[in-house]
């Protein structure tokens, strides 16, 4: 933009624009050790996800667990990978999401909205993202942890990352983080959809239905993440929405690293217990916690956790999947995005 009392020598101000970020946790650019290895080391020396004082965890981290954890998770990584685009499964379906999300909302907004994303870990980087919209003439940003419910170790540390990147900035936009929306009418109903897709009444429906949350330690609940009683209200109100009887639809948690308990029932016990104790041959998983499908649903669940049950008695083993680029869910995202755009573009 140009105008008449502008020196020549003056900087270029382009036209202001209203940025929406959506941010991801974030994926190894490739499986193979040191890929693996770099993005492990980034994604484990964060403080959010792993609080022991470095002193202590440093040493182990750099040790055996960088060394073994790479081979073992990029041999898992590869058995998930899109190789036709040369990359996992997580960046693909956030690629999609947001190229659906960008039309909704150019079309709503006009060239004066910019809608992009970024990872917490790993490329595309948040500060690139960050410098790219502040270089576009984003004079506001609109930042959106895609993770339905809040946890320090998810939406809180994406929210550090983007306010680091800011830190870097000449002219800082005016910024906004958007809220967790586990419990939005618009979300439960999308989740339900993709349920009702398989089973179309409870008369269909398997003997168990299980919401397969990502854990974390009980310790951070304990210390203040509401995490943990967002996943529960989450399958409440999905309960409600569908209509089910209660006893049929439970709440687990998924993924256990490290020593320490971890919030509990864990999915891998759960569904072997219900099987071997409760005689329970037919179950479904869904991952309400996850936006897009990734290693720890397309392999943990669909690998480990499907054999547990299996190996246990089970019969019959459904995995319901993530709302990923599904209508429903970028309806409920774009729902979000105007509410917190209020005041900012109408
Ligand atoms: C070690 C502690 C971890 C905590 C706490 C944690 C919380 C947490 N994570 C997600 C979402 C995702 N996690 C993913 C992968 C993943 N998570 C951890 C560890 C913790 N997560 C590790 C070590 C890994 C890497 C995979 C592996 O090596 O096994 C992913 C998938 C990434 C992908 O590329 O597909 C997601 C998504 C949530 C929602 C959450 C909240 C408590
Ligand atoms: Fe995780
Ligand atoms: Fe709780």
């Amino acid at each position: 933009m140009k105008t008449d009392h502008m020196p020549e020598d003056h900087p270029q101000v382009p036209m202001p624009k209203t940025g929406v970020l959506f941010s991801n946790l974030g994926t190894p650019d490739n499986y193979d050790y040191w890929s693996m290895r770099r993005y492990l080391n980034e994604f484990l020396s964060d403080k959010r996800v792993i609080d022991y004082p470095a002193w202590k965890w440093q040493p182990i981290l750099q040790g055996p667990i960088l060394t073994i954890r790479p081979f073992r998770s990029g041999a898992n990584y590869k058995t998930i990978w899109n190789h036709d685009k040369g990359e996992s499964p997580l960046m693909t379906i956030t690629r999609n999401q947001v190229a659906k999300l960008d039309a909704v909302l150019t079309e709503r907004f006009g060239e004066q909205v910019m809608v992009d994303f970024c990872m917490r870990y790993g490329n595309p980087s948040t500060r690139s993202k960050v410098d790219a919209m502040v270089a576009a003439g984003c004079t506001r940003i609109l930042f959106f942890p895609l993770y339905p419910h809040y946890s320090a170790t998810t939406s809180g540390t994406a929210n550090d990352q983007f306010f680091r990147a800011l830190m870097a900035q000449t002219r800082q936009p005016a910024v906004r983080t958007a809220p967790e929306y586990f419990d939005r009418a618009d979300y439960i109903d999308a989740l339900a959809k993709s349920v009702e897709r398989v089973y179309p009444s409870e008369v269909d429906a398997p003997e168990r239905l299980i919401c397969s949350y990502h854990g974390m330690p009980e310790r951070y609940l304990m210390e203040g993440d509401p995490y943990h009683c967002q996943c529960q209200k989450t399958t409440r109100l999905l309960t409600e929405r569908l209509g089910w009887s209660a006893s049929r639809i439970q709440t687990t948690f998924q993924s256990v690293f490290g020593p320490e308990e971890w919030l509990k029932p864990y999915t891998v016990e759960e569904v072997a217990r219900l099987a071997k104790e409760e005689g329970v041959k037919r179950i479904a998983v869904m991952a309400p916690a996850f936006s897009a499908d990734c290693i720890e649903t397309l392999e943990e669940i669909q690998g480990e956790i499907c054999e547990a049950f299996e190996e246990a008695g089970g019969e019959s083993f459904t995995y319901i999947p993530c709302l990923n680029d599904d209508d429903a869910h970028i309806t409920a995202l774009t729902s979000v995005v105007t509410e917190n755009l209020n005041g900012w573009l109408d």
